[in-house]
């Protein structure tokens, strides 16, 4: 019966980890695979969803197939808490083309937990159509070879001491936990920037928490042959149910759901054009003095005709321009920031400083 079903890839990670360069190196060798995509992001704004639809030029030669396939925006969010009124919606719309469409690819938010997700694929709905190809945990290699998810508490408050901006928390570590849980393969990602021995700590954290049978590989800019993301048939839902995750609910002892995200809070500032190199700067400042985990978006640089992408995972921001504004296009810089404890009103105040 396996044969019949459409294979889902569900590519999960903490923010920032490289999801998105993944997907779209994927899309880039699809080779005529109809492929649907299903983006899940955790601030207001579908930066992922709109930077995979631009995905550079040399996307062309699938053009006919993007178009065949498609992009699906889910509400912003969760996806592990909109399961129901998001997700659900979205796969029967799926399976109801499923004649169209040869692989469903799901990139989760960077707060999300894979399992309710997997999980969802056990409905009857769905799995009458679907099955999970493979859950691939993308994990950021340079982080975690930095002890970034770390729980040893000594090697934590070396870190603290060594650097005041890393950030040690158990909401992180958790998070991490339950995303390498549910993985049937995890990517350490971003190996470009990891010497030898930050090769070997990315290597220990992670088999740390993985059963044997999982498998790891580095990637660098999310180059890795599709053929070993794609088609790994581990059918994920038949085992999703037995494995248990620091944030599995539990209804019946009373307690009160707890959801990954409940620590975390976001917020899109909206400017208008600006001195991209005072935005960057001043960001960068917000980033060291705050806790801030993630900022990515859009930027109107004076009166540039194009659009500039800044990315920002952890200390490091990266900046390029992607295409030119749009004829009718307002000109706005948005930018997502995601983190803990910020004070939207504040960052506002602080970043209305490189407006022009
Ligand atoms: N040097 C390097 N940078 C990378 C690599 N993979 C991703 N990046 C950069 O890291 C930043 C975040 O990458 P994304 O692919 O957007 O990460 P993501 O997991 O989709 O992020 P969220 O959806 O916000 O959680 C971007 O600036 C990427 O260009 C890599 O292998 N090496």
């Amino acid at each position: 019966m396996q044969l019949n079903k459409i294979p889902a890839t569900v590519v999960t990670g903490f923010l920032g980890s490289g999801k998105t360069t993944l997907l779209s190196n994927l899309l880039k060798q699809a080779n005529g695979k109809r492929i649907a995509v299903i983006v899940n992001e955790f601030g207001e704004l579908d930066i992922d969803a709109d930077l995979l639809r631009n995905c550079p030029l040399d996307c062309d030669d699938n053009a006919a197939t993007q178009t065949d396939s498609g992009i699906y925006e889910l509400a912003n969010g969760c996806i592990c808490c909109t399961v129901e009124e998001e997700f659900l919606p979205v796969m029967q719309k799926l399976v109801e083309r499923r004649d169209q469409i040869d692989h469903i690819l799901i990139e989760t938010s960077g707060l999300a937990l894979p399992k309710p997700l997997v999980q969802a694929f056990n409905w009857p709905d769905i799995k009458q159509f679907c099955t999970v190809d493979a859950v691939i945990t993308v994990v950021d290699g340079p982080a975690v070879a930095a002890g970034r998810f770390a729980h040893d508490p000594e090697r934590v408050e070396q870190q603290r001491l060594a650097d005041d901006s890393l950030d040690h928390n158990p909401s992180l570590r958790e998070l991490l936990d339950d995303q390498l849980s549910s993985a049937d393969l995890v990517v350490i990602s971003k190996s470009d920037c990891l010497d030898e021995d930050g090769r070997a700590q990315a290597l220990q954290q992670v088999q740390a928490k993985l059963p044997e049978r999982v498998k790891t590989l580095f990637v660098a800019n999310g180059e890795v042959d599709s053929q070993v993301l794609i088609g790994l048939e581990a059918a994920t839902e038949e085992r999703i149910e037995a494995i248990h995750t620091h944030h599995d609910h539990h209804h019946d002892h009373g307690h009160h759901h707890r959801h990954a995200h409940d620590d975390f809070d976001s917020c899109v500032i909206t400017l208008g054009a600006v001195d991209s190199d005072k935005l960057l700067a001043i960001t960068r400042d917000l980033i060291s003095a705050n806790t801030i985990y993630r900022v990515k978006g859009f930027v109107a640089n004076g009166d540039k005709p194009m659009r500039q992408v800044v990315q920002a995972v952890g200390d490091r921001i990266a900046h390029y321009f992607d295409r030119l504004w749009g004829a009718d296009e307002d000109r706005k810089t948005r930018l997502v920031f995601i983190g803990q404890g910020i004070d939207a009103s504040a960052l506002r105040d602080t970043l209305s400083a490189a407006e022009l």
